[in-house]
């Protein structure tokens, strides 16, 4: 469903110009479970932002559902990711002054839906990852694996296609990361397409295919 066909990204800054991702093919399918694993500064984050069309690529093609991106405007790709995707970040990247229940619905101010049905549907998404009585807390007045689930609910809230998850287990101790990844695993089995990144291999042995970056390229 999404296949990227020789993307290279460079980023410029004023002295330095870094060739992160060097001529990557790779194709995303339906319903995968896609582990990226790689060392530090080889390339993931900035793979996982362009699959999630987060970021253009300096050359080459993404296409998502077989449209390539460079035939939408920046608008309609606005449109397309925030349909499409879901992210989930290692360090949680919850509004520590917004309650849980409203956290979980800002992907849905995006979407001209009444406020009942949005409230709804957030109370629906915390259900799913069990925090349905959690819904009037503040952030921080939760575990750290109780505020991942929380940036869970926030990316399932709009009923992504694919959930793109940097690292969501690098800052949690092994009991909460397991939980974290027995959701992930979960909506994986009721269809969702997962792409993530870790640095765990008992958790890469638990999806279904790895991806190694290494030095901007894949590698087999
Ligand atoms: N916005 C940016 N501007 C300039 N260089 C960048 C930018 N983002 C990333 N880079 C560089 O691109 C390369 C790849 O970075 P990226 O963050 O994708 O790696 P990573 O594999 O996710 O690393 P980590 O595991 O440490 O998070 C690195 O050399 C990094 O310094």
């Amino acid at each position: 469903m999404i296949k990227l066909d020789n993307v290279s990204k460079t980023y410029q800054t004023d002295k330095v110009e870094t060739l992160a991702l060097k001529e990557i093919n790779l194709h995303v399918k339906k319903g995968e479970f896609v582990g990226m694993m790689g060392p530090s500064g080889c390339g993931k984050s900035t793979l996982l932002n362009l699959i999630g069309l987060l970021d253009r690529p300096g050359s080459g093609t993404i296409s998502v559902d077989g449209i390539p991106l460079k035939s939408y405007k920046d608008k309609e790709v606005a449109k397309l990711r925030n349909s499409t995707f879901g992210f989930i970040f290692q360090s949680f990247h919850l509004i520590n002054d917004l309650r849980v229940i409203d956290n979980v619905e800002l992907p849905l101010l995006y979407r001209t839906l009444p406020a009942g049905e949005r409230r709804q549907m957030a109370r629906e998404a915390l259900e799913k990852v069990g925090l349905g009585a959690r819904m009037d807390h503040y952030p921080n007045q939760l575990s750290g694996g109780q505020q991942q689930r929380v940036a869970i609910a926030r990316a399932i809230v709009g009923q992504p296609q694919v959930l793109l998850a940097d690292e969501p287990t690098g800052n949690l101790d092994s009991k909460m990361g397991a939980e974290v990844m027995e959701i992930l695993l979960r909506l994986n089995g009721e269809g969702t397409t997962v792409v993530m990144v870790t640095h765990d291999e008992r958790e890469a042995q638990r999806v279904s295919r790895i991806v190694r970056v290494f030095d901007g390229q894949l590698v087999a």
